[in-house]
């Protein structure tokens, strides 16, 4: 849909009109095409300006179109359309101009911009290339190294950028489209040959073969393994060494590959799952559109260990008044002058002044009595988090919600001690909380809707993806982590080395192995919830073989290397040895390997060949199969929250959707068929034990997994 009016007499005025974002839809391709006829078939009319309705230029082709059969007219004969017109056509960008939609200005003679407006080529991050033109022209107007960091990272770029790249001809702070239609009257009579960007030669540095070299391995290392970032570059490639023509062909077949690839199904399925997640629902059957939030205007953060400054710093970059609060003078210092730094640096690299005068640091917890929001994030101990709550229920005023930063106690029993229990939900933040987008928000069987909603709307306004999930312990993230850790022990019982597991795991995608993320973040971590939870304990306390506790399989060798004081990259040894205590170098250590020997031995275990499948099958099997627990439990209203949760707090790589989605891409009948299997060989691991709802899934012949939220309804109702 696109509508004509004729302004000032002489200028043709082209309005996509397809909400919320003008994507390029085939009822608006058929509209443009139409419409531009009209325009050069009227005698009157000397130009043309294509924007967009409701200040939004274009969000780029209709990425819910992809999935089915393509129909209307295709994009490259359009705007080569546009590009040959005979009379100048200004494209008045407004909001955004993304993908297609920029590709679309790139076809335009002249382009003017809000100076609020972002650009960009997204594509990648989609699993596609900029397959209109794109990958072709954009190169031809600002230079391969610019067109290369803009195509290979989809990054969108501001008007004011995109006009030192020579990308837009002029910015604006009045209204764009008068500014445009005026533009296109000034250049009705200007030759328009020189206007046309797929004329233009290619502009490249003198070493241009040297710089894809790089761009390539910079590509090859970080995509880890996706295949759109190296069709990208090989995409630019082309439009520096072939003619047009020979390019935009090139730019055909690699589309074509991408196009129709697993990795752009999942990308695609990823960007609708991470909108998904802001329409939240609880078993109650309270909704994110029928539960109002309540505004924040001054929030507090109590305890400023790594996590309460990270929170503290992303509360005030938003720019929340916050109270901060340690009780103890030496680490209230140091966390001010820790956050005063993250808050300095941050600032320094966005080109804004550092929101320092937005916190109020004490040490008293009667300093956050007026506040509307509070965020406890003392030690992960159930006892002391009792009393803080209770000392926050007694000080603050009673219409404040209070959230717990854990990564999984019970929300419930901390809800208990307060005066409002429904104004009480867990916010469990990633480490760094100011870095990580991820946030889980954890309603309790008392938590009122209004306290969920007012939770992750705060969530949002400090720019994380936040996700609602039921209280159980480790909420779905840590839940679904356990038998994947657990697995990986049971691996290297089994005749596995540390590195083998990591090697596979990181082939996968995930950013560090099991083993070097447990390094990473400190083997005494778990070690001291395994005590708490009596499950680390010499044999002789619990009366019970070593590698069995509470009737299941259980390795303790976490636990033998803590009792080593071996705890990861801040001791220099964990399951790597490290240079010095801090470093990140991780190397294989032979120390380990003989301990791994040595435990084989004194418990009678015959290490055998384990391959890739294994290890893959068993460590992800392991952890879906909870995931699924966790939709039957009704801790997750759907399959896409966990792939969110994934994604961003536990990278998992995005290109393989979510380990929902993972899942139904191999098959949930093959996903069943292997948790027997292994469930078989080892039926003192319930964890391996396939979860109804899969049988139920398989049973039902294993529906797309938009679908299985309809499977799961049915599944709850019978419970
Ligand atoms: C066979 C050959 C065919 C050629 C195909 C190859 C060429 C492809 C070229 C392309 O153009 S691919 C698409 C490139 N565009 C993008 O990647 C933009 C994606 N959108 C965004 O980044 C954001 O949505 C936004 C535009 C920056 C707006 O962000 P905002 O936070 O304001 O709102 P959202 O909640 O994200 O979105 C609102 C609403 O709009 C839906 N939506 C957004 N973009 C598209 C789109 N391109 N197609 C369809 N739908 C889109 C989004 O899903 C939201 O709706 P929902 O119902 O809440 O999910």
């Amino acid at each position: 849909m696109a509508q004509y009016t004729r302004v000032s007499g002489s200028v043709g005025l082209i309005t996509l009109q397809s909400p919320p974002v003008n994507a390029l839809s085939a009822a608006v391709r058929q509209g443009i095409v139409d419409l531009m006829q009209r325009a050069l078939s009227e005698p009157e009319v000397k130009s043309v300006v294509i924007c967009g309705q409701n200040g939004i230029f274009c969000g780029g082709a209709d990425i819910k179109e992809f999935g089915g059969q393509m129909s209307g007219p295709p994009l490259i004969p359009m705007i080569h359309a546009i590009e040959a017109a005979s009379k100048p056509v200004v494209a008045a960008i407004e909001g955004i101009a993304l993908g297609g939609g920029l590709e679309l200005a790139l076809g335009c003679h002249y382009r003017i911009a809000h100076s609020k407006a972002k650009v960009g080529l997204p594509e990648v991050t989609l699993g596609l290339l900029p397959g209109a033109g794109g990958s072709q022209r954009l190169p031809r107007l600002i230079g391969v190294p610019a067109a290369l960091d803009l195509i290979t990272t989809g990054r969108h770029v501001t008007a004011a950028e995109a006009l030192k790249f020579g990308l837009v001809d002029q910015i604006t702070d009045h209204n764009t489209v008068n500014v445009a239609v005026k533009f296109a009257q000034r250049v009705t009579d200007q030759p328009l040959d020189a206007r046309r960007i797929s004329t233009y030669p290619c502009l490249c540095p003198p070493d241009v073969d040297v710089l894809f070299e790089e761009v390539m391995q910079s590509v090859r290392r970080t995509a880890r393994g996706a295949i759109a970032p190296i069709a990208c570059v090989q995409a630019v490639r082309a439009a520096a060494t072939l003619p047009y023509n020979q390019g935009m062909e090139r730019e055909r077949e690699l589309l074509a590959t991408l196009f129709t690839s697993g990795q752009a199904h999942a990308l695609q399925y990823f960007f609708f799952a991470q909108r998904a997640v802001g329409r939240w629902s609880m078993p109650s059957g309270a909704r994110w559109d029928t539960s109002k939030p309540r505004p924040v205007h001054k929030a507090a953060v109590i305890g400023l260990g790594t996590m309460g400054r990270g929170i503290t710093v992303a509360l005030a970059q938003a720019g929340f008044s916050v109270v901060a609060v340690e009780t103890q003078e030496k680490q209230l210092m140091e966390a001010k002058q820790a956050i005063s730094g993250m808050l300095e640096r941050g600032a320094k690299r966005r080109g804004v002044a550092p929101a320092l005068d937005k916190i109020n640091y004490g040490r008293n917890i009667q300093s956050v009595a007026d506040v509307d929001l509070v965020i406890e994030a003392v030690f992960e101990d159930m006892a002391l988090k009792k009393k803080v709550f209770q000392q926050l229920s007694a000080v603050c005023k009673p219409s404040t919600f209070l959230c717990s930063n854990t990564s999984g106690l019970d929300i419930d029993q901390l809800a208990c001690q307060t005066r409002n229990p429904e104004l009480v939900v867990g916010m469990h933040f990633f480490a760094p909380a100011h870095v990580m987008k991820l946030l889980e928000v954890v309603y309790g069987p008392k938590s009122s809707p209004l306290a969920v909603a007012t939770a992750m709307q705060l969530g949002k306004k400090i720019g994380k993806v936040s996700v609602a999930v039921g209280n159980c312990r480790g909420f779905v993230g840590n839940r679904m982590l356990k038998p994947y850790l657990e697995q990986a022990l049971f691996l290297l019982e089994e005749g596995a080395t540390p590195e083998f597991v990591d090697q596979v795991l990181e082939e996968f995608g995930f950013a560090m192995g099991v083993f070097r993320m447990s390094d990473l973040s400190g083997l005494d971590v778990g070690w001291k919830v395994r005590m708490a939870d009596g499950l680390a304990m010499p044999d002789s306390t619990t009366g019970q073989p070593t590698r069995l506790r509470q009737g299941r399989r259980y390795s303790p060798l976490g636990d033998l290397l803590c009792e080593q004081r071996r705890f990861g990259q801040k001791t220099g040894r964990g399951w790597y040895q490290y240079d010095k205590p801090g470093s990140q170098v991780a190397k294989p250590d032979p120390w380990l390997h003989r301990f791994l020997d040595e435990y084989r031995a004194r418990h009678a275990l015959v290490a055998h060949r384990i391959d890739h499948q294994e290890v893959l099958e068993r460590c992800l099997y392991s952890m879906i199969n909870e995931g699924f627990r966790i939709l039957e439990d009704g801790i997750a209203a759907g399959p896409e929250d966990i792939d969110v949760i994934y994604v961003f707090g536990y990278s998992w790589p995005r290109h393989r959707g979510g380990p929902m989605f993972y899942a139904a891409t191999v098959g949930l009948n093959k996903v069943l068929e292997r948790l027997e299997h292994y469930y078989q060989a080892h039926p003192d691991v319930p964890s391996l034990q396939p979860c109804p709802l899969l049988r139920k899934l398989v049973a039902s012949g294993s529906p797309p997994i938009q679908k299985w939220r309809e499977v799961i309804k049915k599944v709850r109702s019978q419970l």
